[in-house]
């Protein structure tokens, strides 16, 4: 399967189904055989799962550099690493990048590839069900201690190839971590497929046709809403929804203490509580996502580890704050989403209610 992606500054596509990195290969054969370095960037662990399979399938000669897995590249260090290595194995502005794993390996590969020699080609392997979100739309960074995602640039990819052969190692975490945006995907879009949630009653239980068709919807709605918005000056803000108080917590008890998934579910309570007072959405629905998330095992227990000062701080600091106004990704009803000016006090009320729920749950 295809899905077209055009923005204002590119176009491209996103190529999804099982065993698909060899036609990956031959179809841009020609493109890539005019590079004069092709170098992979994936995380340890992935490379130690996937080597052999990307060997027998990417039948071009390339070089490849691993950082440290998960959130822990999304650093200065391996930035620069990274940056380094290009240079030593004497990469110009003919060559071009992969980024085979998450999220993290992506927005690390793709802000490397966005400013080696003032921009190269990049081309996204995702490895996880949260990468359908990341792998598309052309968001890259690095992290911050001073807050997530604060260093990057908006630049595209050549090509996203979603092989399926990759998810078959995940674990139940990082399922759960992608399960989360693709929740978020269906309630901005769709208050018929957010639906087909609540009759969820484990993460295990999810039949994997039913994900992969999620993954597809989840990059139909990432894919149109980037086409209308590259740069987030408008309808791209509502795939933040769930990131503004999400953030603050994944940043507040450290980057890789949680999962990015598991903050944006957190993240996406308050959010909703939020769209109960100030969207139509319907009183108890905030509540009603709350225990879809405790049956599928998502753990709130990171929100009492941090107080409300810190995660406000880190909050003032989000991308979408401006003039110290909190812009929040809201809810006018299932599907419809809006950006509000929410104040400090009425975030906190949230706050306050959401840490009732967890501690009545212990
Ligand atoms: N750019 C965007 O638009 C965007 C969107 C959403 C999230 N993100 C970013 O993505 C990151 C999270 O993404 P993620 O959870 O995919 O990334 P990740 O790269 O952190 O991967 C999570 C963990 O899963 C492991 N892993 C990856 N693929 C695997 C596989 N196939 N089998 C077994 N283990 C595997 C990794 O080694 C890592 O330990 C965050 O940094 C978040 O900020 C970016
Ligand atoms: O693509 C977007 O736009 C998103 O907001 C998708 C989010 O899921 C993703 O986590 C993104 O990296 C958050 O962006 P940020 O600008 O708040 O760092
Ligand atoms: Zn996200």
């Amino acid at each position: 399967m295809i899905i077209p992606v055009n923005t204002n500054t590119s176009s491209y596509e996103v190529h999804l189904g099982e065993n698909i990195l060899r036609d990956f290969n031959e179809r841009n054969a020609e493109v890539l055989k005019k590079a004069d370095q092709l170098v992979v960037i994936s995380d340890r662990h992935v490379w130690s799962l996937h080597e052999s399979y990307f060997r027998e399938h990417f039948t071009l000669p390339f070089k490849v550099y691993l950082v440290p897995n998960g959130e822990a590249c999304k650093t200065f260090e391996s930035y620069f690493d990274v940056q380094s290595f290009l240079l030593k194995e004497n990469c110009s502005r003919s060559s071009a990048l992969f980024a085979l794993g998450g999220g993290a390996v992506g927005d690390l590969t793709g802000f490397v590839a966005s400013t080696f020699m003032r921009g190269i080609p990049f081309y996204q392997i995702p490895t996880t069900i949260l990468a359908h979100d990341s792998a598309v739309g052309g968001k890259t960074a690095i992290n911050h201690p001073n807050g997530k995602n604060m260093i990057g640039a908006f630049y595209q990819p050549k090509e996203v190839l979603y092989d399926f052969h990759f998810l078959e190692t995940l674990p139940v975490l990082e399922v759960r971590s992608g399960l989360a945006e693709v929740i978020k995907h269906a309630l901005i879009s769709n208050e018929n497929w957010m639906n087909e949630f609540f009759s969820l009653e484990t993460i295990e239980s999810i039949e994997k046709t039913h994900l992969l068709q999620w993954l597809e919807k989840g990059i139909r709605v990432k894919a149109h809403i980037v086409e209308l918005d590259e740069t987030e000056q408008s309808y791209r803000k509502y795939l933040n929804f769930g990131h503004t108080y999400g953030h603050a917590v994944e940043a507040s008890v450290g980057y890789g203490k949680i999962t990015h998934g598991e903050a944006v579910m957190i993240g996406m309570i308050p959010a909703l509580m939020l769209s109960e007072l100030h969207g139509k959405v319907r009183a108890g629905y905030a509540r009603k996502v709350y225990e879809l998330a405790q049956r599928l095992g998502y753990d709130f227990n990171a929100v009492l580890g941090c107080s409300f000062d810190q995660l406000a701080r880190f909050m003032l600091k989000d991308k979408k704050t401006t003039n110290g106004e909190l812009n929040f990704a809201l809810l006018q009803s299932i599907g419809e989403p809006f950006v509000k000016i929410i104040s400090m006090d009425e975030v906190q009320n949230c706050d306050i209610q959401l840490r009732k729920w967890i501690e009545e749950g212990q």
